[in-house]
């Protein structure tokens, strides 16, 4: 670990012989960032599916190693949790070192959340996936970790129609928080970044909830809350904390929802719910809060568990 709260003992492989002997690059390229691009590929010994990321070790006359040794050994840490992308193998050319990652078909959940109505996220929809969504960031938390880049085009779905399950990406940015000292640039995607980024405060796992609560208003009203017309107007509309709550944005959607948002869209980090506390939130809770599920919400029947997520039943309360 080092200073600046990179992890870099890995435990993977690093496998020398060339990439295109064990598998064949179909056309498709998934994503590309400025240091990387992902294209989707088959394993020839299984014809299984992976997404592979090409990433360059050689950034701006820097060596990078380190930085990608970081995201894969918070890959492997996060190996234990459903909702983070499984790691497959990796492999090392002169110029680059080639994550093959688990294949998550159904795309980035920022398609369905500027979807026009019939593809658009209900709100039942939007409860199941927040509930992995933070299920997955509480991981990632609870050891230490914290992402930093969270936004709708690195939450992935295993299926888009129909809905499956989430898998967050990217991990990049991703720091070690228990050795972070500071932040020295402006990390993250404008539009998601939490204010103490912006006046370089320090960061810390309250900084990913921020970028939920901006996440999670993204896929219920298909509205990206500070979003200005350049970068200084979204950065002003951060720092101000400048949100649309009104009935028009909000139309259809529940009372429970909106102070979901507003316990995560608060300046001051210290203030912020954490991703355990959400866990807990009656939005995400309908069984242990009814009394606050309105008649309105209830039209969203119970959100299905799906298996991966489904926890051993609690005895059932004696009936009074
Ligand atoms: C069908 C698909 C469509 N679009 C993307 N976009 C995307 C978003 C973020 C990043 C950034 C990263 N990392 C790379 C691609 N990924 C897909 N499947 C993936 C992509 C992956 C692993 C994460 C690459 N598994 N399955």
């Amino acid at each position: 670990m080092n200073k600046n709260g990179m992890v870099t003992e890995i435990h993977t492989k690093i496998r020398k012989e060339p990439f295109t002997a064990n598998y064949e690059l179909l056309g498709k390229e998934l994503g590309r960032g400025k240091f990387a691009v992902v294209k989707k590929c088959t394993e020839k010994a299984t014809g299984k599916q992976y997404a592979a990321k090409f990433l360059r070790k050689r950034r701006k006359g820097a060596d990078c190693r380190m930085d990608i040794f970081n995201e894969i050994a918070v890959l492997e840490l996060a190996k234990a949790n459903p909702y983070v992308v499984g790691l497959h193998e990796v492999y090392e050319t002169n110029s680059e070192i080639i994550l093959v990652l688990e294949c998550a078909a159904g795309g980035e959940i920022f398609h369905q959340c500027v979807a026009d109505n019939d593809e658009a996220f209900t709100e039942k929809d939007v409860i199941r996936l927040a509930k992995q969504i933070l299920n997955g960031v509480a991981f990632l938390h609870r050891n230490s970790v914290v992402h930093l880049d969270l936004k709708p085009q690195n939450i992935l779905l295993t299926s888009a129609r129909p809905l499956g399950d989430i898998r967050i990406v990217d991990f990049g940015l991703s720091r070690r928080m228990d050795k972070i000292t500071e932040v020295r640039e402006i990390l993250g995607t404008p539009e998601y970044v939490a204010p103490e980024i912006l006046n370089y405060e320090p960061i810390s796992t309250a900084t990913d909830m921020w970028s939920i609560g901006v996440l999670i208003y993204v896929m219920l009203t298909g509205e990206s809350p500070f979003l200005g017309d350049d970068k200084q107007e979204t950065f002003l509309n951060i720092s101000q904390v400048n949100i649309d709550y009104s009935q028009d944005t909000f139309e259809g959607i529940s009372s429970l929802a909106v102070d979901f948002i507003k316990s995560l869209l608060v300046k001051n980090p210290r203030k912020r719910a954490t991703a355990e506390e959400c866990l807990n939130h009656p939005w995400l809770n309908p069984h242990s809060h009814p009394h606050l599920h309105t008649m309105s919400a209830c039209s969203l029947d119970e959100p299905e568990m799906s298996q991966s997520e489904s926890e051993p039943e609690s005895p059932a309360p004696s009936p009074e």
